[in-house]
């Protein structure tokens, strides 16, 4: 079967920071519609990479193509462009914790659409995305009022309120009790469903790597080493592959 377009192209992907060789002709490709998971060690480059992607980190050499555009050919404001469609759920949530859910929700509103806009569409698209995330309950609350997890589908509701094609997801389920860890994988896979987004997910989880993850690539030694389906990995015998698999 003929794969589907690749929405993200990663070629030879190079990024030192002194000594310190992180990516090293690392490359890879997200398709339409995929959940593909970025598995490494601590500290093989997963962030890094991400960070690329989204032009936090500028690398040394190599190309990366998000939505068929070269990214370090944009300027500013195509970047910004770009950026309303590659959603990043940060590790952290970062939600401000002085504005209510529904402030919180506008803020991407006021940067990537017109007055005109808002003023229209802006309280509708703030009640789909909340619902979309079971929580249409909160939008007058603040984050302090909300458990780990709610804060988690907020911050997964703000991203998703520009409709973003591609979603970056940086470890979501890190500190969460693993059934709400089980829910926040669940609705990764229901807003893949609805919106037939796309994600690369940064997970050490092994139930959110199993439950989300069409495909995985495994970051080794700053390279793309092996990628495959989770179950086959698992039965891959190369020592490096094993030797992560032993090590968790
Ligand atoms: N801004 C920076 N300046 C210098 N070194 C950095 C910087 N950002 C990352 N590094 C280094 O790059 C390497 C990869 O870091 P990165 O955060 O990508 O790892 P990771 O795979 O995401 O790890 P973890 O799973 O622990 O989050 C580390 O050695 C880190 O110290």
């Amino acid at each position: 079967m003929e794969r589907e377009k690749a929405i993200i192209e990663v070629k030879n992907l190079n990024k030192s920071f002194g000594e310190n060789h992180v990516l090293r002709d690392f490359s890879l490709s997200l398709f339409e519609g995929e959940n593909l998971v970025i598995l490494g060690k601590s500290g093989s480059g997963k962030s890094v990479l991400i960070k690329c992607i989204i032009r936090l980190i500028e690398p040394d050499s190599g190309d990366i193509v998000v939505l068929d555009q070269d990214i370090s050919a944009l300027d500013q404001d195509e970047m910004d462009q770009l950026r309303a469609d590659v959603g990043f759920l940060f590790q952290s949530n970062a939600l401000y914790d002085s504005m209510t859910v529904r402030q919180n929700l506008m803020f991407p509103l006021r940067r990537h659409w017109s007055k005109e806009e808002r003023e229209a569409n802006a309280e509708n698209a703030v009640k789909e995305a909340l619902e979309d995330v079971g929580l249409g309950h909160t939008i007058d609350m603040m984050p302090a009022e909300l458990s780990g997890g709610m804060r988690k589908r907020i911050a997964l509701a703000r991203t998703l309120i520009l409709k973003p094609k591609i979603i970056l997801y940086d470890e979501p389920t890190t500190g969460l009790d693993p059934i709400t860890a089980r829910e926040i994988s669940e609705l990764m896979n229901s807003i893949q469903a609805k919106y037939n987004t796309a994600a690369i997910i940064i997970s050490h989880d092994m139930n959110c790597i199993k439950m989300t993850g069409n495909r995985i690539v495994m970051l080794i030694e700053g390279k793309n080493y092996a990628e495959d389906q989770f179950e086959n990995l698992l039965k891959n015998t190369d020592p490096k592959v094993r030797d992560f698999f032993e090590g968790l």
